[in-house]
């Protein structure tokens, strides 16, 4: 049995990451076909098992290769940072999250990590920090290296979801959707359909504008670029099932086997799968070398160290990243 390994990225020490990870690595750890590093301050990461009620010892060692590989877990060292106060965004958080993200980042540049999971990012800390780019999306692939296409997918059970833009203005969005993006967004989705399940893509595309802007009338996005990407991606063999109404599209998954929905903008499809299920949704950044995943759950300021954050999305994502991981390992 192949080991893989995981590097799991606490988040924003502000947040509710490290008391999410503490419980991960309790539940996960020590698993014989895994080794777990753990990307986070040794003091952050002792306040998340004490605010989850746990007190196991997790060493610390200076780089990956120096973790047991079969079940081995551990802190990465290097990486305290002080500063920053539970619940508040600060430019504290932000700098102890970044060095966590590029430590990781750095390790999966260098062949030592199979997947990465990180536990919520504060993109306000991170931007309070210096960070310039947009998200973490753009934070790995400039530090991976990345030149194309890459976009943000997300994965509920066997459905997944492409987002065209992400974490742009509303007001940018319809400026940032091309026949191109649109073609890019649904081959990373189908790419990532096919690793996971095995499955050719049964894919929907939703529209822009209410009711598909109403023959232009409210709007002309559909006539110029949305209809025109989806019969370029029928001749590139693509199985596309249409234009669909972004308030409806989602109702179509059961009957026509939907197993892709390309969105348009962040929330057409957060909204949906967030209500579907918050606590099973994972966010997968497409286009990068290896599988990088998170919840779709963020920071929860309001409930920080409490003991009441739920860590079920937090391991869909790390049980994803595992499978992801296996599926690339077989496919290269
Ligand atoms: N995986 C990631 O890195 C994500 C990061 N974020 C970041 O989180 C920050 C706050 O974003 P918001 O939109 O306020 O969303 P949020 O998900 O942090 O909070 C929304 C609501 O969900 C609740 N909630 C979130 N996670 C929970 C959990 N594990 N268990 C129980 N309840 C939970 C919160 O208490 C709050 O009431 C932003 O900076 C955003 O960028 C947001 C989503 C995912
Ligand atoms: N890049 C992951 C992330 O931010 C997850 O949350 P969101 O994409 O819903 O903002």
């Amino acid at each position: 049995m192949s080991v893989t390994t995981i590097g799991l990225v606490a988040g924003d020490p502000s947040g509710v990451g490290p008391e999410l990870c503490a419980k991960l690595v309790n539940a996960k750890g020590r698993q014989s076909d895994l080794r777990v590093a753990v990307f986070c301050g040794k003091g952050s990461f002792r306040d998340g098992m004490r605010i989850a009620g746990l007190d196991a010892e997790i060493p610390v060692v200076d780089s990956v290769s120096s973790i047991p590989e079969r079940g081995g877990v551990a802190l990465i060292s290097g990486l305290d940072r002080d500063g920053y106060k539970p619940g508040v965004a600060s430019a504290e958080g932000g700098t102890a999250t970044l060095a966590a993200l590029e430590s990781a980042a750095d390790a999966a540049g260098a062949g030592q990590l199979d997947a990465i999971v990180y536990g919520p990012l504060n993109k306000q800390a991170m931007w309070l920090a210096g960070h310039k780019a947009i998200d973490e999306l753009h934070f790995f692939s400039s530090r991976l290296g990345v030149t194309g296409f890459c976009c943000e997918m997300n994965n509920q059970g066997a459905l997944w979801t492409a987002r065209v833009t992400s974490h742009i203005p509303l007001r940018a969005v319809a400026d940032n959707i091309s026949v191109e993006s649109i073609i890019a967004a649904t081959v990373a989705g189908a790419k990532a359909v096919e690793s996971s399940s095995g499955k050719r893509a049964r894919i929907a595309v939703a529209g822009l504008n209410p009711h598909l802007g109403e023959g232009g009338a409210m709007g002309t996005e559909e006539i110029e670029i949305i209809l025109p990407a989806i019969e370029r991606l029928k001749e590139l063999g693509y199985d596309v099932a249409g234009l669909y109404p972004a308030d409806t599209v989602f109702l179509r998954v059961g009957p026509e086997k939907l197993d892709l929905i390309i969105t348009m903008f962040h929330d057409q499809g957060q909204i949906a799968l967030k209500t579907l299920g918050f606590a099973n949704t994972s966010t997968v950044l497409g286009g990068l070398p290896l599988p990088i995943v998170t919840a779709s759950q963020g920071t929860a300021y309001d409930i920080v160290g409490q003991n009441r954050a739920d860590p079920a999305g937090l391991t869909a994502a790390f049980d994803l990243a595992h499978r992801l991981a296996i599926a690339t390992r077989k496919a290269a």
